[in-house]
Formats: structure tokens, sequence, C-alpha cells
């Protein structure tokens, strides 16, 4: 029982050829034969039935083969091919038992199966016994001798020599000796080998080269039993390394790898069946195609479940796995040695191009993996780009240094990262990467430079903007005569140092000359235009200004004190002062003059508007004169409608509209003088304060002498005050008596009553209701309202007319004197 379980005998083709799969792979699971490569023999025993051939397996191999039972007489034990693990052999030896051959059990005629057995047999077994009575040899009926031709014509379907070792064991040897023996049994042999049909290749192949002949007799194993296992022992010797070099089967060819012997053992079983010829080299690359291909399978399948592979691809999607190609390398290169081990084998052909299949196939599986990190170190060096970019630009590196030098680190830090992820295996290129992350590199560069330019020049522009807007306005403002010869040289000092500190800046981004030409370029017509809009701003204002410059002259002496209208002055040189240096105004904002080039507008203006031919139009005179018809254009001579802020038209139209709104001030000046005259002449004639004095002496000393009459004299002298306050009786006679009079008929009722009624309540001691005010009209300076718009190539004449003074013009504003607004001035007064 113990023998059988180490022998693990197994019937490997039954007795109606069915061959025994799931018996044989279990033989190959028990006995590890697949883990033996090529380091195993098989020995297969072939002969008539009840030679004793079970009985020599048996005793040669410590096997269990059935045996017969001598008491019951010669039989057939053995059906099929049994086949059993030899034990305490090395190598690793399989025996094979065959059924005997000339059994009676299938009929004289039933050889199929026999020679399909002997055929089998010669195309796995290494060393087939050839078991044979002593008595039969020499003898021309002898059984063995179809055994042999059968063996000999199988040997021809092989197509190729595998150089079988075919041991004669002679039964029940006779005292003979074998030296006799083996000469006549070798004769025999060469007899069938030369009637043996070959084909004819081998016509004249001589049998030594299909097969290794040896030769060896027992004794009876009945009769002399001791004599028989002493001799069988000393033949078990020669079992002990036989596919060593010098070995029984030293010289054995063609050996299908263990691993494949299964497979192989069916194939060919299958091919004997269909009764087709069996190619054992194209046999054995077919074995080798199927199970290199299963082989490579299983390393594939192990791969893809296999732990570390796993976790590093769960790794390296969460981020950069340090050493992923030497971890990668190490799993693949794990693999792909299992297969070279258990292929190693297999013929060479088939199993190096089963191995570079397995390679690409163990490739693709892992290349996701790969992609994944060189992506991983794609956005990486990216953003190691931009900080290190950044910190760059932070320390005041030159931008184009910076980009470079970052760039180069990052490059270098990228393909070391490719180096770490990359392969034994595989020569992956990571190139296509590498130009995405210098492509990502310039984008990213260009955006920041472009970012730093436009903040660049966004800072010279608000320089220019800071450093011109003022300077402009203020120089409008003070309308010098030489105002635009001043812009034009605060722009050009100012231009010129925001475009040599630009310079400067931008040669740290080393771009081509003809860009930053075209920047330097631009700043210039920056500069040029912040001047254009200021200017074009202040020329929508003109009006406003003129009236301040009118008003400030007009009002102020030549030491900037405000002037008292005594009577002295003289308001008609006075008014033509401060009128031609509004008009000067006029003129310095009619164009822009930047360009250094003359033009005649100054003079135009003041020969066709300050002689006073345009002006409000009187009733005495409304003709305009023929020099105002200069102006009837809506261009200037020689200057570009582009650089034209107020045409001629407009000009003209403003100077009516400033004229019509200063006219005022120029009244109220004349107004005032008079008043001054009068208030400085109140007094009676002395001849009426005489006559006064001598007629009125009666009178006065009645009162002197009746103090009542004083006191009533005294209360009428309140309310005769108190009157004259509140009506504002000089004001009221400033212009003239009969207006006076007028104004204070009409007044006079309603400020008695109102003095009353605040007697009387007074009186009842409520507080007091303040008097109405009188109402306040002010024209209120309404700048906005009046602001010209300078694209506007008309002005609406409506606008001449609207009201628009300056807060000068405030004090002539009080009620009282607001009807004197419709008062005309005669134009011999301000011509
Ligand atoms: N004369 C003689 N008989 C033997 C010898 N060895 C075994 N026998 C006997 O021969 C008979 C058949 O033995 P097996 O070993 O079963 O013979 P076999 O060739 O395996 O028989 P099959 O498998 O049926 O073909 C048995 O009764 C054995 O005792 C021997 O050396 N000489």
């Amino acid at each position: 029982m113990e023998r059988d379980q180490d022998s693990c005998g197994t019937q490997l083709i039954d007795g109606n050829g069915v061959f025994n799969v799931e018996g044989l792979d279990n033989f190959s699971k028990i006995t590890k034969l697949s883990q033996c490569g090529l380091s195993y023999a098989i020995v297969a025993i072939m002969g008539p039935q009840s030679s004793g051939k079970s009985t020599l397996l048996n005793h040669l191999f410590q096997t269990n083969f059935r045996e017969m039972d001598a008491i019951r007489g010669r039989s057939q034990t053995t059906k099929g091919i049994w086949m059993a693990k030899c034990v305490g052999i090395e190598p690793f030896t399989i025996a094979m038992d065959l059924e005997g051959t000339d059994g009676r059990e299938r009929g004289e005629d039933d050889t199929a199966f026999e020679k399909q057995s002997a055929l089998f047999a010669l195309a796995v077994a290494d060393i087939v016994l050839i078991n044979m009575w002593c008595h039969d040899i020499g003898r021309e009926q002898a059984a063995n001798k179809p055994l042999l031709k059968t063996v000999f014509q199988a040997m021809m379907r092989l197509f190729s020599p595998r150089k079988t070792t075919l041991l004669f064991v002679i039964r029940d040897k006779t005292r003979t000796p074998l030296e006799y023996l083996e000469p006549i049994l070798r004769e025999d042999i060469q007899k069938i080998w030369a009637t043996v049909t070959k084909p004819e290749a081998h016509k004249s192949t001589p049998l030594s080269e299909f097969f290794n002949v040896e030769v060896t007799a027992l004794s009876s194993y009945e009769e002399k039993e001791e004599q028989f296992e002493r001799e069988v022992a000393e033949l078990r010797q020669r079992f002990f390394h036989s596919i060593s070099p010098g070995g029984l089967a030293g010289d054995r060819q063609g050996v299908v790898p263990a691993s494949g012997f299964s497979f192989s053992a069916q194939q060919i079983w299958k091919i004997i069946k269909e009764n087709k010829d069996l190619d054992l080299p194209a046999h054995k690359v077919m074995v080798a195609t199927v199970r290199c291909e299963e082989i490579a399978n299983e390393k594939l399948r192990y791969l893809s479940s296999d732990q570390g592979w796993l976790a590093l691809e769960e790794a390296v999607q969460a981020g950069p796995v340090s050493g992923f190609g030497k971890k990668l390398s190490s799993i693949l290169e794990f693999y792909l040695s299992e297969y070279e081990n258990e292929a190693i084998y297999f013929d060479e052909g088939v199993r190096n191009a089963k191995q570079q299949q397995l390679e690409s196939r163990a490739l693709d599986v892992v290349h996701h993996a790969y992609v994944t990190m060189l992506g991983h170190l794609r956005s990486k060096a990216l953003e190691s780009f931009k900080t290190r970019l950044e910190q760059s630009l932070h320390k005041g590196e030159g931008f184009a240094a910076s980009v470079r030098a970052c760039a180069q680190s990052c490059m270098v830090e990228f393909d070391k990262g490719c180096e770490d992820a990359s392969i034994r295996q595989a020569n992956w290129d990571a190139s296509k990467v590498r130009e995405k992350l210098h492509r990502d590199i310039e984008a990213h560069a260009a955006s920041v430079r472009s970012t730093m330019l436009t903040e660049m020049i966004a800072k010279y522009e608000k320089q220019l903007t800071d450093m011109l807007s003022g300077p402009v306005e203020a120089l409008f403002e003070a309308g010098e005569n030489d105002a635009w010869t001043s812009i034009r040289k605060l722009l050009k000092r100012e231009t010129e140092v925001a475009v040599s500190e630009f310079s400067t800046a931008v040669a740290s981004f080393e771009l081509d000359k003809p860009t930053i030409d075209t920047m330097v370029q631009n700043l210039r017509e920056y500069g040029r235009n912040v001047v254009e809009k200021k200017a074009r701003e202040e020329a929508g204002k003109v009006l406003i200004r003129m009236k301040d410059r009118f008003t400030t002259i007009f009002n102020h002496d030549n030491d900037s004190m405000p002037r008292v209208w005594t009577g002295k002055e003289d308001i008609r040189a006075i008014t033509k002062d401060a009128r031609s240096a509004s008009l000067k105004i006029l003129s310095t904002l009619a164009a822009i003059r930047l360009d250094e080039k003359s033009d005649d507008i100054e003079n135009v203006l003041f020969s066709s508007l300050s002689d006073g031919t345009v002006s409000v139009p009187s009733s005495k005179d409304r003709s305009i004169g023929a020099s105002s018809d200069s102006l009837a254009s809506s261009t200037w001579k020689e200057v570009s409608p582009k650089a034209t802020l107020l045409t001629p038209v407009q000009c003209k139209s403003l100077w009516r509209q400033f004229k019509a709104e200063t006219e005022y001030s120029v009244t109220q000046a004349i107004s005032a003088q008079e008043a001054h005259k009068r208030s400085n002449n109140w007094l009676p004639p002395p001849w009426a304060i005489v006559a006064m004095v001598v007629l009125g002496f009666n009178e006065f000393m009645v009162l002197l002498r009746n103090p009542l009459y004083l006191l009533v004299l005294f209360v009428v002298y309140l309310l005769s005050k108190a009157l004259w306050v509140q009506m504002d009786i000089t004001g009221e006679f400033r212009n003239g008596a009969l207006p006076g009079i007028l104004s204070i008929s009409s007044r006079l009722l309603p400020t008695v009553m109102n003095l009353l009624r605040r007697l009387a309540e007074e009186a009842q001691g409520r507080p007091t209701p303040e008097a109405p005010m009188q109402q306040s009209f002010s024209f209120q300076n309404n700048r906005n309202q009046t602001q010209l718009n300078p694209t506007s190539s008309t002005i609406p004449e409506s606008s001449v007319s609207s009201s628009c003074m300056s807060s000068t013009d405030s004090e002539y504003s009080s009620p009282n004197l607001m009807h004197r607004r419709s008062t005309k001035i005669s134009e011999e007064e301000f011509s």
C-alpha cells in the first residue's frame, strides 16, 4: 500500500484506448512531475502477455503494477497502458507497463492496439524494455519477431530518430551464457530491421541511428527467485542517472519538458488513434507553443493580481511614486523570469517568441501606470517652474534669465523623474510628455511675461498721466501766451523720463527690438494722448475758463486786490483787457499744438472778435462786420481736423455767449460807480440848510418847551428809521428817483403792516416768527450746464442765452438788483 502511494500507479490509457487526462494531471500534480524540466526519464516495457513484465517493473522500480496470480494461470492482467513513478530512482523516472502483445483476449487479428501502444511507447519513452523468453531467441516463429517488426515500423512513422534505448530483457535465462545469446539476438534484430519497409530517406539508415540496443538476461523469477532478485537489483543500478551521458538513455533526443508531458502524451495518443503520422519535431513545436502560451498566460494572470503591482498602481493614481521604475521593473522581472524558468526546456524559437509576447502584454498591463506617473512628473515640474519663477522674480532677478534658469532646472528634474520611472524591460519614450511640458512652461512664461508687461506699461502710463494731467491743466488755466510751448516741453521731458525708465525695465525681458520699439512708440503716443485728452477736456470748459479769467482781471486791480468802483476807474480799458485775456484762452484752446507748427488762430480770433464786431446784438447795431466772415468756417487754416478743438464757428458762438454773460458785470460796475458818486453827495445845499435853521427856529423852540412833542417826535423818528432800514431807501434810489419812488410806494404799505404785526406779537410775548426773508435769487454758476462739448461741431444758439456766471458773479445777484438785468447797455459804452 505504501509502495502504491509512493509510485502513484495510474492507468494512462484504458483497454478501449481512452486517455485518462484527469489521471495523468493528478499523477503530475502528486509526483510534481511538471517541476522536473528535462530531468526525467520514461521507461516502457513491452512484450508478450504474461511474460512477467509487471513482475519485473515492480521488482525493478518498487512499483505496484498488477501481476497475474500464478496459480490462476496465464491470462491477461494488464489492460491498456499503466504508469507509475519509479521509487528511489534518480532522476525522476516513470515506468509504463504496456498491455501484452499476442494476447488471446483481443484475438489473433486485433493487433491495432498493440501497434498503437508500441508507437506511443516509442514516442514518449527514453528506454523501452523488450521482454522476451530466452527460449524464443533464434527461433524462426518466436513471439518476439512480430513485436520487433511492429516497433521498427512504428519508429519509421516518428519521422525522426529519437535514439531510444531498446533494452532486451531475456527472461528465464538458461545455462547458455549471454555472450552466445546476444549475437544471435542482435542478428535476429538486424534481420527484422532489414525486412521493415522504410521511407526513402531512411532506406540505408542503420538501426544504430534510431536505437541503442542493450541486452540483459534474468533468471526465472519463479524458479530462481533469489538469483532473479539479485540480477534485478543489479539491473536497477543501470537506471540511476540514466539520462546522464553514458547512462542508459544518455543520448536520447527530442525530449519534451516535464511540464509539457501531459499535453504531449495526450496529443501523441490522439494522433496515433487517428492513425495519422506522428511528426515528432512538429509535435514538439506544437507542444512548446501550447505550453509556452499557457505559461505566459498564467504569468500574466499572476502579474495582474500581484499585490505589489496593485499597490503600486493605486499609489501612482494618487501621486508620483519614488522609485516607480525600479519597483515595477522588479515585479515584471519576477514574472518574466518565472516564465523563462518554466519554459526553458521548450523549443527555443517558440519560447522566445512567446516570451516577447508575454513581455509586450505585460508592458501593456502596466503602461497606463507609467503614463500616469509621467503625467504627475509633468504637472509637478510645471508647478515647480511656476513657484521657482515667482520666487526668482520676487528676488528681483531678470525675467528672461529667471525663465531660462527655472525652465532648465525643472526640465532636469523632469528628466531625472523620467529616468526614475523608466523600467528595464521597455524603452518607453517620454519625449512627447517632455515636449508637452516644454510647451506648458513656455505658455506659462508667456502668460507671466504678458501680465508683467501689461502691468509695467500701465505703471508708466499712469506715471505719464500723473505727470502730465495736472501740469497741463494748470498751464491751460494760467492761460499764458506760451502755454503750448510749455506743454510741449513738459510732454517731451516726461515722455523721455518714462521711456528711459521703461526701456531699462523691459530690457530684462530680452524682447526683440521691433517689439520694444513698438512698446516705446505706444508709450510716447500715450503721453501725447493724455495731453490731447486734457486739451479736449479744457476746451469743453473754455467758457468757464474765459469767464473766470474775465472776472479775475475785471474785479481785481494790478495788485490782485478786489476793485472798488469809485468812479475813477476806466471801465472801458479794464473790460478790454479782461476780454483780451479771455480771448487769449479761447485762442489757446482752439487747437492742439503739439507739433510746433505755427498757425493763425490767435490773429484771426483777435482780428475778428476783439474789435467788437461780434457782440451781443444791440438795438443800435445788429450788423456783423465783414471781418467776422473769417470765422464762418468749421476748419482752421493749417490745422488738421484731428488737432482742432474748437472750430471757428464754435469760437464765434462761444465769444457771443461769453460777452452776453459778462455784460452784466460791466453794467454793475458802471452802476456802482454812479451810485458811489451819488452817495458822496446826499446833503442838501448850504443855502437850504441856512433857510431851514432860520425858518424852523420857532418850531424848534416849541419842541424844546413841550417834552410831549419831543416824545412824539422821537417815536416818529424811530418808525421812520425802521422803515428806512427795512426798505433800504438808499438802495432803492441808487438807480434813480422815479424807480425809487415807484418801488417804495408799492412796498410801503406791506412793510408798515409787517412792522405793526411784529410789534403787536412782541407786545403779546409770543415768539416772533422771522419775517419772511426777501426771496434770494441767485444765479448759481452752473458750470456743468455750460460746458461745451468740444466734439460737437456747432454750439446751439439757445446755449448762448443761458446764464453761466462765475462764482464772483454772485455779488450781483441780490434781488433788488435783478430787475436791472434787463437794462441794456448801450453799444458805445463797451465798444
Ligand atoms: N517462468 C517465469 N514466470 C514468471 C517470471 N516472472 C513472473 N512470472 C510469472 O508469470 C506470470 C505473469 O506474470 P505477470 O508479471 O503478470 O506477467 P505480465 O507480462 O505482466 O502479464 P500481462 O500483464 O497479463 O501481459 C505470473 O504468474 C508470474 O509469477 C519469470 O521470470 N519466469
